[in-house]
Formats: structure tokens, sequence, C-alpha cells
């Protein structure tokens, strides 16, 4: 693991998303496509406003999908999807190509689970940025999902339903092999309680910590606030 501390999000962000673009376009040097996965919740938005702008990217070769989806309506605030297309998927990065955990004609509200059959033709992952919650769960990776064990057996679907105790609503996620098999991993946080998990997590398993799917292979991007 890697860790880089930055004096404020800001800033990190920006490098964030600079690290992203040079990654896939060193990438598209010497491959036809790149895939890129990025995570929902509160952090990514400036991230995603600085890279959609890269004008300097062949989006029309990159793949963009999330890493895990709230079980919501697409125009839901509660939405990844609806994150990713108004933050990302705008400006030059309109022209990526979109691939859906879900697919848009399954309507969450009556829980019909029609999980996207292109996801494994987008694999691997390129660049895989994930968040990470002060529980240690990264995705929708939860300690306490009754479908964890099934989401980190090596043998699981690429995009595994999740029951979360916790959280508002289901959610849908990458499985653990599909994430470790990222070519290059960072993980995205803020705030002091967040660098005291991931410290937490390098002592524990998979089952208590699922962000060690991924952490030693990964870099840490950390600033305070
Ligand atoms: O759907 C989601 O919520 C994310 O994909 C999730 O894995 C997120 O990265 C963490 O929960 C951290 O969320 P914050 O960035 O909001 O702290």
């Amino acid at each position: 693991m890697k860790f880089v501390e930055y004096a404020d999000a800001d800033m990190m962000f920006l490098a964030l998303a600079d690290v992203i673009a040079g990654s896939l376009e060193n990438h598209l040097f010497s491959e036809e496509t790149a895939t890129l996965v990025v995570p929902g919740g509160t952090t990514p938005g400036p991230i995603f406003d600085s890279l959609s702008a890269t004008a300097h990217l062949d989006w029309s070769r990159i793949n963009v999908l999330l890493s895990d989806e709230r079980w919501v309506p697409l125009d839901s605030p509660r939405s990844n999807t609806k994150l990713l297309k108004d933050r990302l998927l705008t400006g030059p990065a309109a022209a990526a190509r979109y691939v859906p955990l879900f697919c848009d004609a399954a309507d969450p509200s009556a829980g019909a689970l029609a999980l996207g059959p292109s996801v494994e033709d987008v694999l691997p992952i390129t660049v895989l940025v994930l968040g990470m919650g002060a529980d240690m769960h990264t995705a929708s990776l939860f300690p306490n999902s009754p479908q964890l064990a099934g989401a980190l057996d090596p043998k699981a679907p690429a995009v595994v339903a999740v029951d979360v105790p916790d959280q508002p609503e289901d959610r849908v996620s990458l499985s653990a092999s599909v994430l470790r098999g990222a070519i290059s991993t960072h993980i995205v946080i803020k705030g002091a309680d967040k660098r005291a998990a991931v410290e937490r997590a390098q002592h524990l398993d998979e089952m208590a910590a699922p962000i060690q799917t991924v952490l030693s292979s990964a870099t840490v991007h950390w600033a305070e606030s």
C-alpha cells in the first residue's frame, strides 16, 4: 500500500484527476480501449468535475462504470448513476462509453434485478477509483452484509446484489475478484476517522475490513479536509 497525504482535499482531487487521466492515456497508447471504474458517494464529485474536462483523452475509447450502485430510480438524489451522469459523463467525457451495473430498463422500485451483461466485456479494469467508509467498506462490500462472503468468493459473478442492514436501500456491487483484478487502484478518503480506519484495516481480514480486498496493491490518497 502506498499512502499519499495532501495539504487539502482540493489539491487531492485535482492531483488524482491528473493521475487518472495520465494512466488512461498511457494505456490507450498500446490498447484499443480502457476501463475506468469510479465510486459514488459524497467524495468523488470534484474529481469528476476536473476529469470530465480533460479534452486530450480519447473518451470514445474509454469504458466508464460505477464500483457500486444503490437500488434506487436513476433520477434519485441517492443514485450514483445520477452523480456520474451529472458530473463525469459531461463535457469531453460525455463521449465515454457508460456501462450500467443494471439495465436502465430494470425497475429498481419493483426490485427487478437485471444485471448489466456488458460488465464482463470491459474487464479487466484499467483504473479503479474507490472510496471507503469509516466501517472499512468499499464499493458496496460492507462488513455486515449477509452477501459479503459470496461477494468475496473468487467464483462470484462480476456484479452482485447485496443487502446492507444499516443502509437505506439494497445495492449492487462489483465483486471482490473484479476489483482485485484492476491494473491500478486508487482509494480516495478524507478525514481523520478514515485515516484511522485504513490503519486498522491492515490488521484485519476481508470479512471484517472489505477494503483489504484491494488495499495492499492500492495507492491511498488522503487529506484531512
Ligand atoms: O455508493 C457508495 O456510497 C460508494 O460507492 C461507497 O462505496 C462510498 O465510496 C463510500 O461509502 C464512501 O462514501 P463517501 O465518499 O460519501 O464518504
